[in-house]
């Protein structure tokens, strides 16, 4: 049987990477570098199928590189790297993977707010230096029993965060593009962008990166939260101004942020936010358990064959595009 020619622009679990090997012929760049562009452009000269990456840009010059190109999957549910109305326009499907990582990436959010709240990473890292303080002098944080937790972004993973906050005695509020159906269920009101940073003790941004998005959360936004406010960002870095936050939490104008995204990301190792005290930054690890990362690479497989032998994709971004 003739294999199909596919291009794998990054690391990939070996379950999935066994899967597409079966029915395809693979290159497959797996450095921790980005694949150079150049190489990436020869590769995909003859590809049927391309798994892509978060680092990869897909536009209208990359697919101008790809003629036989008939499927693009990519292990994550943002596709903010991707031009999708480029990839309609050339009839290629895009495939991604939301659903899986909805609970170990509502886990991640909601540790980071726990671990902000209750310093715990800092008492950590003063127990590992040998400094075992005082029951005075040890790092205090704040309860989240009857704190207000906001969450813009009230899509899947939002509401997975959401239900965790009430377990934990929080009231919830939200914005969201558009009100919820379901939000009674979820035990949560829906608010006005600024009311929610003027309410909120806690804030979480679970928000896809957009043209729209780009840069929502910006010096006016962080100075219409309260000076006591915890920030979450553990959807995109691109929806903050880093500057603007820097200086937010250096002025005392919110008290404390923790990130699992940045921009730039990664953060260079002198980045002036990893000077301050009042910052707790994880390296992009919102679905990185195991069981998740094989969901996702094997629907992430899913996706590619289902395209490369132009059946429907199951998770597919560009519907237009989908086969039929
Ligand atoms: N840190 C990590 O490792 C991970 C990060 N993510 C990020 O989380 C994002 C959300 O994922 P899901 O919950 O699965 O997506 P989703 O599509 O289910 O939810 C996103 C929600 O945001 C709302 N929204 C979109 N633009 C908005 C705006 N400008 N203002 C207010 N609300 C807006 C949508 O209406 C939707 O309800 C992804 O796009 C991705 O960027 C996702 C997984 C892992
Ligand atoms: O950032 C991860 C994703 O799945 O999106």
């Amino acid at each position: 049987m003739k294999k199909y020619q596919v291009v794998v622009a990054g690391k990939m679990r070996p379950c999935a990477l066994a899967k597409i090997s079966s029915e395809c012929h693979v290159r497959q760049w797996d450095k921790i570098e980005p694949i150079p562009r150049n190489l990436l452009y020869e590769w995909l000269a003859d590809a049927e199928g391309l798994v892509s990456t978060g680092d990869v840009r897909v536009d209208d010059e990359l697919l101008a590189h790809a003629p036989r190109l008939r499927v693009i999957a990519q292990a994550s549910v943002g596709y903010d790297n991707v031009d999708i109305a480029a990839c309609t326009r050339r009839g290629i499907p895009f495939g991604n993977t939301p659903g899986v990582l909805v609970e170990a990436t509502a886990d991640l959010t909601f540790g980071l707010l726990l671990c902000a709240a209750r310093r715990i990473h800092e008492g950590w890292n003063q127990v590992a230096s040998g400094r075992w303080l005082n029951n005075h002098d040890v790092p205090f944080g704040i309860d989240l029993y009857g704190k207000t937790l906001g969450i813009v972004g009230m899509g899947r993973i939002g509401a997975a965060v959401a239900r965790r906050a009430k377990a934990c005695g929080m009231k919830v509020i939200y914005h969201n593009r558009s009100r919820r159906t379901d939000d009674e269920h979820l035990g949560a009101t829906y608010v006005a962008f600024d009311d929610l940073l003027a309410q909120a003790d806690c804030i979480v941004v679970l928000v896809p990166l957009s043209p729209a998005s780009q840069g929502m959360f910006g010096r006016a936004e962080f100075a219409k939260m309260k000076r006591t406010a915890y920030f979450i960002n553990a959807a995109r870095g691109g929806l903050v101004d880093t500057q603007a936050l820097y200086d937010a939490l250096k002025e005392g104008q919110i008290a404390y942020a923790a990130l699992d995204v940045t921009d730039p990301e990664p953060l260079p190792g002198d980045h002036p936010l990893l000077t301050l005290p009042n910052v707790l930054i994880t390296p992009h690890i919102g679905s990185a358990t195991h069981e998740t990362r094989d969901r996702m690479a094997m629907l992430t497989a899913d996706n590619l064959l289902a395209g490369l032998a132009r059946r429907p994709l199951p998770a597919c971004v560009n519907q237009e595009a989908n086969y039929r």
